[in-house]
C-alpha cells in the first residue's frame, strides 16, 4: 500500500509530443541526417516536454501525466525500459542509435514490425519476445522525465504501458510461446520500477492497459485481477492507476475494483457510464472519468458531461475529470486554423482547448455549474448551430442513398469481368505495376507550400506536377513496367487530398497528428453531408495516359479509409457517411471510366483499422464496409478493371471481407509475413488477381532479384500464376528515388526469369 497519496481533480492520459510546429519532428530527422547533434535533440526533447507540462499546470491540473514524450514510440520505449529488444540491435552501442535502429532499421538491421495501435492511425512498434528474451529493468527514461518535471514543479504522474498490453501486444519470436505466457518474468521488472518512483518521490503512477477493452486473448478479466492483485500488493509504491481506453473495459472493470489498485480510468466516451456506475467496488477507488474525447475533435457538450460525471459521484470513491484516452491523437491547437469559419470553428476542440474543457468540468463539479455559467452557455450556443447548419443535411445526398439496391453494389460474375479485362487490355503472364505514389521530392513539396503561401500561381505548380508526371512515367517504360501509375505527386496525403475537393470536409492548416516515428498526417474534418462537386483525379490521370501506349491506373482512395483517417462526424451512424463518401468515389469512378481509363485502383488500406475492437461488434461493421466499397466500385462496366490495395495490418480476421469486396485485383502487403497470406485468402475462396507485395518498401533496403525471384517462386505455389501480380509492398512516397529505381529494375528482372520458367 501507498503510505501517503492524494486523490486527484484534474487530467489528462496522455498528450501530443510532435511539437505544436512538428519540432520534434525536424529535430529528429535532422538527428537521423547528421545535421542535429545528440544534445539539440535531446534540448528540443525537453523544451517540448516543458511547454506541454507548464500548459497543464495553467489549466489547473493537479496530476500531470509525464514519460508520454518519446523519440518515436511509446511501445518500443517500454520495450526498452523492460530491456527487451532484439539481439540484432544489441551490438550498436549508443543507446539513441539502438533506439532508432530497432524503430526504423539500417544498413545492416530490419526493424521491428510496426502496426496500428489499436483502432487508431497510430503505428506502433511490435515488441518480439523469444525464447532468450530476458526482462530487466532500465528506469533511465522515465526516471530523467520524473526528475525533469519535479524540478519545473509539476505534480508528475509518470505513466507505462502496462505488463498486459505490452505482452498482448508484442510477438512471439523464434519459436517462443505466446508472450503474454512470460507474465511471470516481466512482473518482477514492473515491481522493481514501483520501488524507484518511490525514491523519485512519485505519488501516482499510471499503467496503461488499453487491451483490458478488447477480446484479445481469452481470459482477461482474471488475468487483470491476478496481475493488478500482485502489483497491488506491493509494500512500497506509488498509488496505482490503470487506464483503460478506447471501448468499455466490461468485466475487467469489476476485476481491477476487486484489486487493491487506487484509481481506474474509463473512456466514458466510447464506454458506459451506467455500467460504471453499477460497480460497487468501486466505492473506494478514484474513478478517472475520461468525458472529454480524447481523439476526435468535436467540442465537448459540457451539459451531458456533467451529467456524465454526476451519475459517478454517488459509486466512486473520488472523482478526477480526464479526457478518454490520450490526446496524443489531436492536434495541438485551434488557435492556427484561422480559416475556419464562426459555426465550424465552435464545434471543434483540438488537445489545448480540450484542456480547458476538462478544467471547467472538474470545477463545475466541485464548485457547481452555475460557478462556469459562462463556459456552459458558449459550449450550448455553439452546439446549437450543428443542429441547424444547411450543411449537415443534403437532400440529394440522402435520397440517392435511400435508393441505393443490392443491384447497385454488385457487378457481372467475376470471371467473365476477367476475361473481358483480359480482351481489352492484353497483358503479359504477372504483370507488373507499382501501388501508386513515387517519392514525394522536397521540390514537390515545396511547390505545394509555394502555391500555398501564393508565391507561385495554379498554372505554374500544374506545369510542374506535370513534369513530374511526365518523368515518372518516362521512368516506368524504361524500366519495363506493363501498368503503369502517374505517380500522386499532386496529393499531400491519399486521404487530404480527396477531402479538399469534398463538400463536407474541412482540412486544417496545421493541424497534425504523428501517424508514426516522425511521419504525419493532417486527418482533415468529416463534419457535413459530402457532395462531389466535380472531378476529382481525371485530368491528371488523362495526361499521364496521353504520355504512354500502356494503361495508366486510375488511383483513388477508397470510403472506408477517407473515413478512417479523417475525423468523422459524431451525429449520425459511422455506416451513413462512409456510404456517402462512397457514392462520390463512385461518380469519380464512372467519369475516370468515360475518360478513357481501363483499369482504376481504389485503395482501402485501412479496412482492418476500423475494425470494432470486440468480436460482437465485427461482423456488423465488415458489413458496412465492404458494403460502401462495393458502392464505390460497381457503377462501372465489366471491362473496367477494379483493383484494391491493403495494408498496414494483419488480414486474418478481414480475409473473409477481402473477398467479399470483389475487387478483380488485390494488392495486399505482404512480405514482411511470407506470402502467408496468400493461403488465407486461398482459405477464404478468393478466386479474382491478387498481387502480394513481393518486397517491404518501409525500409531502404533494395531487394536483390533473386529475393525477389524467390518470393514470386512461393507466390506461384499458392496461386494460379493467371491470377498473379508482381508489385511492391505499398507506395512508394517514403522511398528516395535511387533505391525505387534498383529496387523495381530488381522486380521486372525477377519477373522476366519466373515467366520464362512458367
Ligand atoms: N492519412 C494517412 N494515413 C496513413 C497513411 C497515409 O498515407 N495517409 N499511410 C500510413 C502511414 N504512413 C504515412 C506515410 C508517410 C507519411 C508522410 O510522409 N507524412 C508527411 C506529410 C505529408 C503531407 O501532408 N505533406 C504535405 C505537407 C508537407 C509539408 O510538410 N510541407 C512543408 C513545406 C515543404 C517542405 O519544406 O518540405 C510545410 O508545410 O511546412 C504536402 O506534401 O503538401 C510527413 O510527415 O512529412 C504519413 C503517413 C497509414 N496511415
Ligand atoms: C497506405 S496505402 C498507399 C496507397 C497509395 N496509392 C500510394 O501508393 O501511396
Ligand atoms: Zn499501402
Amino acid at each position: 500500500m501507498p503510505n501517503n497519496y492524494r486523490p486527484f481533480t484534474t487530467t489528462v492520459l496522455g498528450t501530443p509530443r510532435i511539437g505544436p510546429n512538428r519540432e520534434l519532428k525536424r529535430a529528429v530527422e535532422g538527428y537521423w541526417a547528421g545535421r542535429v547533434a545528440a544534445a539539440e535533440l535531446a534540448e528540443t526533447a525537453a523544451g517540448l516536454r516543458r511547454d506541454t507540462w507548464t500548459r497543464l499546470k495553467d489549466n489547473g491540473f493537479d496530476s500531470i501525466p509525464v514519460n508520454t514524450f518519446s523519440f518515436y514510440d511509446q511501445v518500443l520505449d517500454t520495450a526498452v525500459m523492460l530491456d527487451a529488444l532484439p539481439a540484432r540491435v544489441a551490438a550498436i552501442a549508443d543507446p539513441l542509435d539502438r533506439y532508432f535502429a530497432a524503430a526504423r532499421g539500417n544498413a545492416d538491421v530490419t526493424p521491428l514490425e510496426m502496426t496500428k495501435w489499436f483502432d487508431t492511425n497510430y503505428h506502433y512498434l511490435v515488441p518480439e519476445i523469444g525464447p532468450d528474451t530476458v526482462f530487466t529493468l532500465r528506469p533511465e527514461k522515465i526516471l530523467a522525465e520524473v526528475a525533469q518535471a519535479h524540478a519545473l514543479g509539476i505534480p508528475a504522474r509518470p505513466v507505462v504501458v502496462g505488463p498486459i498490453t505490452f505482452l498482448t501486444l508484442a510477438k512471439a519470436v523464434d519459436g517462443a510461446a505466446a508472450p503474454i505466457t512470460r507474465i511471470d518474468d516481466v512482473l518482477p521488472a514492473y515491481f522493481e520500477l514501483l520501488d524507484h518512483l518511490v525514491d523519485a518521490g512519485v505519488e501516482w503512477v499510471q499503467f496503461d492497459e488499453p487491451s483490458l477493452v478488447t477480446d484479445a486473448i481469452n481470459g482477461l478479466p482474471e488475468l487483470a485481477e491476478a496481475v493488478y492483485g500482485r502489483l497491488s500488493a506491493v509494500t512500497r509504491r506509488p498509488a496505482l492507476l490503470v487506464a483503460t481506453y478506447f471501448g468499455d473495459p466490461g468485466s475487467a472493470l469489476g476485476a481491477l475494483a476487486r484489486t487493491g489498485v487506487e484509481g481506474i480510468a474509463v473512456d466514458l466516451v466510447e464506454g458506459d457510464v451506467a455500467a460504471v456506475a453499477a460497480v460497487p467496488e468501486l466505492a473506494n477507488k478514484l474513478v478517472v472519468a475520461g468525458v472529454v474525447d480524447g481523439r476526435n475533435i468535436w467540442r465537448t457538450d459540457l451539459d451531458h458531461a456533467l451529467g456524465t460525471l454526476a451519475t459517478l459521484l454517488g459509486s466512486a470513491g473520488s472523482l478526477a475529470v480526464s479526457t478518454s484516452c490520450s490526446t496524443l491523437h489531436v492536434p495541438y491547437s485551434l488557435e492556427p486554423e484561422t480559416g475556419l469559419d464562426d459555426n465550424l470553428r465552435g464545434w471543434l476542440a483540438f488537445a489545448d482547448e480540450k484542456y480547458t474543457e476538462v478544467s471547467v468540468l472538474a470545477k463545475a463539479l466541485r464548485d457547481g455549474r452555475e460557478s462556469r455559467a459562462a463556459a456552459f452557455d458558449a459550449s450550448r450556443a455553439a452546439l446549437a448551430t450543428r443542429v441547424t447548419d444547411p450543411r449537415l443535411h443534403n437532400e440529394e445526398v440522402r435520397s440517392r442513398l435511400a435508393a441505393i439496391t443490392d443491384a447497385d453494389v454488385t457487378r457481372g460474375e467475376a470471371s467473365t469481368r476477367l476475361d473481358r479485362q483480359q480482351a481489352k487490355l492484353g497483358l503479359p503472364a504477372l504483370p507488373t505495376t507499382t501501388i501508386g505514389s513515387y517519392p514525394q521530392t522536397s521540390a514537390i513539396r515545396i511547390a505545394r507550400a509555394a502555391l500555398r503561401k501564393g508565391e507561385i500561381d495554379e498554372a505554374a505548380y500544374v506545369e510542374k506536377m506535370r513534369a513530374e508526371i511526365a518523368d515518372v512515367i518516362a521512368l516506368q517504360e524504361k524500366i519495363g513496367l506493363d501498368v503503369l501509375v502517374h505517380g500522386e505527386p499532386e496529393r499531400n496525403d491519399m486521404v487530404q487530398y480527396f477531402a479538399e475537393q469534398l463538400d463536407g470536409f474541412v482540412a486544417t492548416a496545421n493541424g497534425w497528428v504523428q501517424s508514426y516515428g516522425t511521419r504525419c498526417v493532417r486527418p482533415p474534418i468529416l463534419y457535413g453531408d459530402v457532395v462531389r462537386p466535380q472531378a476529382m483525379t481525371v485530368e491528371w490521370i488523362s495526361y499521364a495516359q496521353s504520355l504512354t501506349g500502356k494503361p495508366v491506373k486510375g488511383m483513388l482512395t477508397g470510403p472506408v479509409t477517407i473515413l478512417a483517417w479523417s475525423f468523422v462526424r459524431n451525429d449520425q451512424s459511422l455506416a451513413d457517411s462512409a456510404n456517402q463518401i462512397a457514392l462520390a468515389i463512385r461518380d469519380e469512378t464512372v467519369d475516370l471510366e468515360r475518360s478513357g481509363a481501363a483499369i482504376i485502383q481504389v485503395d482501402e488500406p485501412a479496412l482492418r483499422e476500423l475494425l470494432p475492437l470486440r468480436d460482437a461488434d465485427k461482423p456488423a461493421y465488415l458489413n458496412w464496409a465492404v458494403r460502401a466499397f462495393r458502392l464505390s466500385t460497381s457503377g462501372v462496366a465489366d471491362d473496367t478493371q477494379i483493383h484494391t490495395h491493403l495494408c498496414y495490418s494483419e488480414f486474418g480476421e478481414v480475409i473473409g471481407a477481402i473477398a467479399a469486396l470483389d475487387a478483380d485485383v488485390t494488392s495486399i502487403e505482404a512480405a514482411r509475413s511470407k506470402m502467408e497470406v496468400l493461403d488465407d485468402l486461398n482459405a477464404a475462396g478468393f478466386a479474382n488477381g491478387v498481387g502480394p507485395g513481393v518486397y517491404d518498401i518501409h525500409s531502404p533496403r533494395v531487394p536483390c532479384t533473386a529475393e525477389i525471384a524467390e518470393s514470386l517462386s512461393a507466390a506461384i505455389k499458392a496461386i494460379d500464376p493467371k491470377r498473379l501480380w508482381v508489385n511492391p509492398d505499398c507506395g512508394l512516397k517514403t522511398r528516395g528515388a535511387d533505391e525505387v529505381v534498383a529496387s523495381l529494375t530488381n522486380l521486372v528482372e525477377a519477373t522476366q526469369q519466373v515467366r520464362a520458367g512458367l
